[in-house]
């Protein structure tokens, strides 16, 4: 047997906090001995005979005695006081730690009452609770799966962090770090605020005459909302006295929002209305989903720099060599039309309505930034989004910067149009959009007349000087990108005068088709766009179609996997994006297109694909802009065709969400498949493969296309850090195995 964490435990205060700590140390064996110290001589009897505790004294600094861990959880207001009376018992290098809600008193009763000893105080709330309460109700696995915030000081000895740390994970616990004055902020709009919410409801409603009536035909919003106001009244007295300011604050915080609420209530306001309650939805749809670790708002929210455990954040893919694909698979709607379906339905006159739109975090980055700028929408549900424009002039100051996730088009389009606003705005992003070049929309804006400043070596954070008149451009494009062209053109809307922009090569051309959609006209010649400023958006309906990209990762494997046949149905194919299918055909893959049709002004059709004997190609330079996504999944097409598939002029992959060619370059090696990188391409020799580890550095198409190679490796492939996937493809896992991709998510 291992050497137990500590040797023996002391719990001062053996209510349920206590009682379970204790409780949880003995069937995890973390301690050799745990005993009591309480001042109820019936507490320390109860736990003793209940087996939660070995032994137990009503005198605090007898009780710790001889322990290495000292763990505190009585009422948050008589921890300086306990603290004071155990002192004299505490050996010199025993660590005290506690399970107070409210983390400031605490530590500055603490740093009075231990005096020399305070650096070996970490400060601790474990989030866990239930109903009941007392010793009786001690539970060895209250902490299991549950939150552990830590709020070690300066001065807290980080040795003693540590050994606190351990002891909560080995108790099945998540363990949290944050500065106490966060801790308490949050707690005190999170958990404070509404307690004192639920207790004042009950009381003022009861406060009145006919409150016997009210209570009788209380509904389910009542009991749900008021289930808090049956809590321990002594407790939260205390926690309500404790974290005063803090609550004062969030108080303050809550009162405008509900003098917002009255005001639109009093005035009939429809648009203010939905709009706080259309927001409220979205953003506890993204509080739920963040409790399940998957939502884009974890930074948003601030949950980036509290979490200190992400690995549980970040599923694994564990993927079972072989199988093939079968069936019809439906993909989720096209992201840059989605993104552009937001945008220009933020600004245009009357409702637009979306059908399909992709429910992907960076669809809904863009979404949300739109709501932070005042503009209702309704929904995502199932793909129907209904967008209450505002016009072109109609956009509020946001209160706080926007937040991109890792969103690429969101930032690069909205610099565009945020570019002739009347307010100030800023854009952040997660850590891999944080490192992606941003001058080369703000470059052609600021020749327009914008204020733009970019952070470090031209990346996010942007920030826009608002009020500023454009005029318009003509702007040769250095490089083939539909994000840059779109920036410049969304600029434009606001310019005085006709901004054009030439590419060098043809690139997505959505937004041109979708302004014209909106009733916007575009003048196009040849490479060339245009379009005047001043003019007007009008909403329209809007169909969005399954995304050409998603279909990719299935149009490979498919291809690859012996005895695959697969349907994908109403896929966009606009020919500005079917270079994959250009491609992959140019390798001997079997892809028919049928039905097609017109949906909503782009071309749409169902792909049939059978499995097919691949061989390796030069890919003609003219394909890349159109199939620029699809490199992470063409590369393992490459890896199962026989030869050599050789890359050139897609040095753009190295600035997407990953540098693609080098961390496809790093999957591939671990799959032991032959190949060689260039500065703007790659040489991939075709061949059996093995299976390996895969990095993919939060990259969703790496993630996705090393999940479609296991289909032909000849061992299990293990892919890392798969979160992201969401971005653009939620619900794959679950499809790609409902098609015959052997998938474990862990
Ligand atoms: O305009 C768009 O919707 C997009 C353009 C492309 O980016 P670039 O413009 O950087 O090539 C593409 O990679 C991205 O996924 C979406
Ligand atoms: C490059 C991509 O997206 P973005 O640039 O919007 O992050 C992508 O989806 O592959």
């Amino acid at each position: 047997m291992s050497e137990p964490l500590f040797n023996r435990i002391a719990i001062i205060g053996l209510g349920l906090i206590g009682g379970s700590f204790a409780a949880a140390a003995r069937e995890n064996g973390l301690a050799r001995s745990i005993v009591a110290g309480s001042r109820s001589a019936r507490t320390l009897e109860q736990g003793i005979a209940l087996g939660v505790v070995d032994d137990g004294s009503q005198d605090l600094a007898e009780a710790v005695k001889g322990a290495d861990l000292v763990f505190v959880s009585t009422p948050v207001s008589a921890m300086g006081k306990v603290l004071a009376a155990l002192k004299p018992g505490l050996s010199r290098t025993a660590i005290v730690t506690d399970g107070g809600s409210v983390k400031g008193n605490v530590i500055s009763a603490a740093r009075q009452a231990l005096g020399e000893h305070y650096s070996r105080f970490v400060p601790g709330h474990p989030i866990a609770g239930k109903e009941k309460s007392g010793v009786s109700a001690a539970d060895a696995t209250l902490y299991r799966d549950h939150r552990v915030i830590l709020t070690p000081t300066d001065d807290t000895d980080p040795a003693a962090t540590a050994k606190v740390r351990a002891i909560w994970t080995a108790m099945g616990a998540e363990v949290l770090q944050m500065s106490p004055q966060y801790h308490d902020q949050v707690l005190a709009e999170t958990s404070h605020l509404p307690h004192l919410l639920a207790f004042s409801l009950v009381d003022t409603l009861a406060r009145q005459g006919d409150s016997n009536e009210i209570f009788r035909y209380a509904a389910g919003g009542f009991r749900d909302f008021t289930r808090i106001a049956s809590s321990d009244p002594v407790m939260w007295h205390d926690i309500f006295r404790e974290n005063k300011a803090a609550l004062l604050q969030a108080l303050g915080l809550f009162s405008d929002g509900i003098d917002r609420f009255r005001d639109a209530v009093e005035k009939g306001d429809s648009d203010a209305l939905m709009g706080i309650m259309t927001r409220a939805n979205s953003a506890r749809a993204h509080f739920m989903a963040m409790n399940g670790r998957t939502s884009y708002t974890r930074a948003q929210l601030g949950e980036d720099s509290i979490m200190t455990d992400s690995s549980k954040a970040n599923p694994t893919y564990l993927m079972t060599p072989g199988g093939k694909l079968n069936g019809r698979i439906r993909v989720p709607g096209d992201k840059s039309m989605s993104h552009r379906s937001i945008m220009l339905g933020s600004l245009a006159d009357g409702v637009t309505e979306v059908e399909g739109f992709l429910e992907g975090e960076d669809a809904l980055a863009t979404l949300q930034a739109f709501r932070d700028m005042g503009v209702v929408i309704e929904g995502p549900a199932n793909g129907q989004v209904t967008i209450h424009g505002v016009g072109l002039n109609g956009l509020k100051a946001p209160e706080k910067p926007l937040y991109m996730g890792n969103s690429g088009t969101s930032m690069r389009l909205l610099t565009g149009l945020l570019a002739g606003q009347a307010f100030d705005v800023e854009l952040t992003g997660d850590a891999s959009l944080s490192k992606r070049p941003m001058e080369r929309v703000a470059k052609p804006l600021r020749e327009m007349g914008a204020q733009i400043t970019t952070g470090n070596e031209g990346r996010p954070p942007v920030r826009i000087r608002g009020g500023q008149p454009l005029k318009a451009i003509h702007y040769d494009l250095p490089m083939a990108s539909a994000q840059v062209k779109s920036a410049v053109l969304l600029g434009g809307l606001y310019a005085e005068g006709e901004t054009s922009v030439t590419e060098p090569a043809p690139t997505r051309d959505h937004t041109e088709r979708m302004l014209g959609g909106f009733g916007y006209a575009v003048r196009r010649d040849g490479a060339t766009s245009a379009v005047n400023g001043g003019g007007k958006l009008t909403a329209c309906k809007l169909e969005v179609p399954a995304d050409i990209s998603s279909a990719a990762f299935f149009l490979v494997g498919a291809s690859i996997a012996e005895g695959s046949d697969v349907t994908l149905p109403h896929v966009g194919i606009n020919p500005t994006r079917t270079g994959v299918i250009d491609i992959l055909k140019l390798m001997g893959a079997d892809i028919r297109l049928e039905n097609q049709r017109d949906a909503g002004g782009e071309p749409v059709a169902d792909i049939v694909v059978k499995s097919a004997p691949l061989k390796g190609i030069v890919i003609p330079e003219a394909l890349v802009p159109l199939a620029i996504d699809e490199f992470p999944a063409i590369f393992i097409a490459a890896a199962c065709a026989e030869g050599d598939t050789i890359l050139h002029g897609a040095e753009e992959l190295r600035v997407k969400e990953s540098d693609r060619i080098q961390v496809m370059a790093d999957g591939l090696a671990a799959l032991g498949v032959d190949h060689e990188v260039f500065d703007d391409g790659i040489r991939i020799t075709g061949g059996a493969f093995g299976g390996g580890e895969v990095q993919s550095h939060g990259d969703h198409r790496i993630a996705m296309s090393f999940a479609m190679a296991a289909l032909r490796a000849n061992g299990p492939i293990t892919i890392h850090d798969c979160a992201n996937v969401a971005t653009s493809f939620p619900g794959f896992a679950q499809l790609a195995g409902h098609a015959g991709l052997n998938l474990e998510v862990k």
